[in-house]
């Protein structure tokens, strides 16, 4: 054998392991999925080429990480394995054939499930009640995280139902949905901790707390995808059946899975989910396909570190490695100064990125990326893209450490912050940073506010800041209703990127964008022009009070406390002069958010926003019928609403129920009571559906306000 493949072998050991540990023990990898599966990859070739290297210490023999000796080691009652990949349909073929030929026959039919991006557990039950969880670790030893596991509220203390094994060990996916981590990531930067690179280390990194009310306050679930013992109770005959029958106890079984014949069908479904990546709440990186009958199984049996009867069919990667060509700072609505990777372009997942957030000055420092290195990028569909860390291995030392601004960018005020211990910097020029006020206008004209078509960003940038030597002519809010034809026609601006703030670059010239929105070529009002004046009238006389008080940017008053605020207070000056007690005094408003609001209005330049829009005729009270005044007939009920309703918009249709003393969510769960459904409802229904929640459409929906739950109810599809 050539002493090169035997250095290179080394050389991809080493990596591999050192990879591993920063994934499996530390919950920070520093390489992408893609880079780590090329590097076992070769590996594999290496040692298929010159089998004398493949020693039982290899990579390629091993699962997962030893354990860190933090949590106390656990045996686990029988191995517990990977998976061996495949990356295309040849893959899937090839995986295929060798089954039948080793199965000397058709070793199906298989089980189709998602490749949920978790981490592995498993669950020792003795007699029904849960006796230990613990991680997959180096696949023989695991870590004891029983008291973690007790506070996921998937996980039943005891089994229920009949024929209980008096020993079964239940292998399962510990996972945090995707929803839920960007918000738990929102809530770790807001604290100034740094944020999870992706739902997968969240989730590791949750189940491994040391202290188990941190994770009780996470939402963890699982889901199951098989056993390792079974005792003392009549044996399943397949995998299907196992997991029916863990249903059955209490145990969380996905929907998702399906039995299927042949390789068409199991190509169908790998193709299915390709394009409904996303659908599931949680993340997936791919499909894993199971010979459903365990007879088989075991004639199939396994190698050292997987089993031949099951694979993994993946995903193209949703992290790539790209250049960090530079740090800039960007400045939000509220002030707050962002620093944000400027990459050189990539495509992951489909689109092509070339910012990411780095959230502040903290968490740049924590991911330790430096200007010029090599770093990971991550972006899993809707996510926004997020740098996961530096590439050390490929320095240069031409690198070069960031240094946040003292000053703001765009106004030249010397940042500060807001308090001691603050994570965040903020320009502290709330009145007159150009950035601010350009932010504020974009979101106060935002469908989720006044929701003023043909305010967008381009609009709101050449309202406020028009290229010089021009004035603007929106400086504060104050100033939005007053526009007219003839104020907007001649303003020009720079179009600048939403993401950052900054101008964009027209790549052809290197130059800044200008552009005229509000005119045409001839000098006359353009289209967008026009429309801007007519929606601002549209919405001074329609916008319910609660869109005008989103629109005031208070901090911390988005649509559902403004909604509350609008149903209690019924009046801006209602708002205005309440008192602290008062405002606490309504639903959701605690007293730190009182005093916010109370602030909000003692600052006169805010006054004055009131003041002129109120003179240029916005709607200030509110219209429609107190919330006591209607019938209270959907209390304690909660409702989804998805679709487009005939004679509702969405809003309105939320706001018949509230009047109602309904509540509505965003997100069906098994707390839903009825779910609206106007015409192309997406996956909102079919999630409805796999909970068996009572769906209603037009007719239900008009039934159910005037006639209340009992009425409705008949009129509703209810999913068998
Ligand atoms: N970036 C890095 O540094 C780094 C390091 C190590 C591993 N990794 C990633 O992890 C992968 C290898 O890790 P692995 O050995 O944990 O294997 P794996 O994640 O590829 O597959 C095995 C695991 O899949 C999980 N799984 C999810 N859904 C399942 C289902 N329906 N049925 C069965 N199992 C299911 C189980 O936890 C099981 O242990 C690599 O391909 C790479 O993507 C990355
Ligand atoms: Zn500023």
């Amino acid at each position: 054998m050539p002493a090169a493949a035997r250095q290179r072998h080394a050389e991809l050991s080493e990596l591999v392991e050192e990879a591993r540990y920063r994934y499996y023990v530390e919950d920070a990898p520093t390489v992408s999925d893609a880079q780590f599966d090329t590097w076992f990859s070769e590996l594999l070739e290496l040692e298929k080429a010159h089998p004398e290297l493949q020693t039982p210490d290899s990579p390629t023999q091993k699962v997962g990480a030893p354990v860190s000796g933090e949590f106390t080691k656990v045996h686990h009652l029988a191995r517990m394995e990977s998976l061996d990949n495949v990356f295309d349909a040849d893959g899937m073929t090839g995986w295929l054939t060798r089954a039948e030929r080793l199965a000397e026959g058709d070793p199906g039919p298989y089980l189709c499930e998602l490749k949920i991006d978790g981490l592995a557990i498993a669950l020792v039950y003795r007699d029904g009640r849960l006796e230990r969880g613990a991680t997959r670790g180096d696949g023989r030893v695991g870590d004891d995280v029983t008291a973690n596991v007790r506070t996921i509220r998937d996980i039943p203390h005891r089994l229920t139902g009949d024929d209980v094994p008096s020993l079964v060990e239940v292998r399962g996916e510990v996972y945090i949905p995707v929803d839920d981590f960007k918000l738990l990531n929102e809530q770790l930067v807001e604290e100034g901790k740094p944020p999870f690179a992706n739902p997968r280390n969240s989730a590791a990194g949750t189940l491994r707390q040391k202290d188990p009310r941190v994770t009780a306050k996470r939402p963890l679930r699982m889901l199951v995808h098989g056993v390792g013992v079974w005792e003392g109770a009549a044996e399943p005959r397949s995998q299907s059946q196992v997991y029916e029958r863990l249903r059955g106890f209490g145990l969380p079984v996905s929907d998702l899975y399906r039995v299927v014949d042949g390789l068409d069908e199991v190509n169908a479904y790998i193709e299915h989910y390709r394009e409904h990546r996303h659908d599931p709440a949680y993340e997936i990186d791919g499909v894993v396909v199971k010979v459903d009958r365990f007879r088989i199984q075991r004639e199939l049996g396994s190698t050292s570190r997987a089993p031949r009867w099951a694979i993994a069919y993946k995903y193209p990667p949703q992290e790539v490695n790209t250049k960090l060509l530079d740090i800039q700072v960007g400045v939000g609505r509220t002030g707050r100064v962002t620093p944000f990777g400027v990459m050189e372009p990539v495509v992951v997942s489909g689109s092509t990125v070339n910012r990411a957030t780095l959230h502040n000055a903290a968490v740049v420092e924590k991911k330790g990326v430096l200007i010029g290195d090599t770093v990971i990028l991550r972006k899993a569909g809707d996510v926004i893209p997020e740098i996961i860390g530096p590439v050390t291995a490929l320095r240069d030392g031409s690198e070069r450490a960031f240094a946040m601004p003292t000053h703001c960018p765009e106004c030249g005020t010397e940042l500060a912050y807001e308090q001691e211990g603050d994570a965040d910097l903020r320009c502290p020029n709330a009145r007159g940073c150009p950035a601010q006020i350009r932010e504020r206008l974009y979101f106060a004209a935002h469908r989720n506010a006044l929701d003023i078509r043909g305010l967008g960003y381009v609009a709101a940038t050449a309202l406020s800041q028009p290229v010089p030597p021009q004035e603007p002519v929106v400086r504060t809010e104050a100033d939005l209703f007053d526009l007219t034809l003839d104020r907007l026609v001649p303003i020009r601006s720079v179009v600048r990127d939403q993401e950052s703030g900054l101008p964009k670059i027209d790549p052809k010239t290197g130059e800044e964008k200008v552009v005229s929105l509000f005119s045409n070529a001839d000098g006359r009002p353009s289209q967008a022009a026009h429309q801007l004046i007519a929606e601002l009238d549209r919405v001074k006389r329609e916008a319910p009070l609660w869109r005008v008080l989103v629109a005031l940017s208070i901090r911390h008053v988005g649509p559902p406390t403004a909604q509350k605020l609008a149903a209690e207070l019924r009046s801006v000056d209602a708002v205005m002069n309440a008192t602290e007690e008062e405002l606490a005094a309504v639903e959701d408003i605690g007293p730190r958010m009182a005093v916010t609001i109370k602030e909000w209005f003692q600052v006169g330049w805010h006054r004055e926003i009131v003041e002129r829009w109120r003179r240029a005729g916005v709607r200030m009270e509110e219209e429609a019928p107190a919330v006591s005044e209607l019938p209270q007939t959907l209390a304690g009920l909660t409702f989804v609403v998805t679709g487009t309703l005939a004679g509702h918009t969405r809003d309105e249709a939320g706001a018949e129920l509230t009047a109602r003393g309904g509540k509505v969510t965003g997100s069906v769960s098994k707390k839903t009571s009825f779910l609206i459904a106007g015409e192309n409802a997406g996956s909102k229904y079919d999630k409805a559906v796999s909970l068996k929640i009572p769906i209603l459409t037009d007719e239900g929906f008009a039934t159910l306000l005037e006639h209340g739950p009992d009425a409705a109810a008949e009129l509703a599809v209810t999913p068998e």
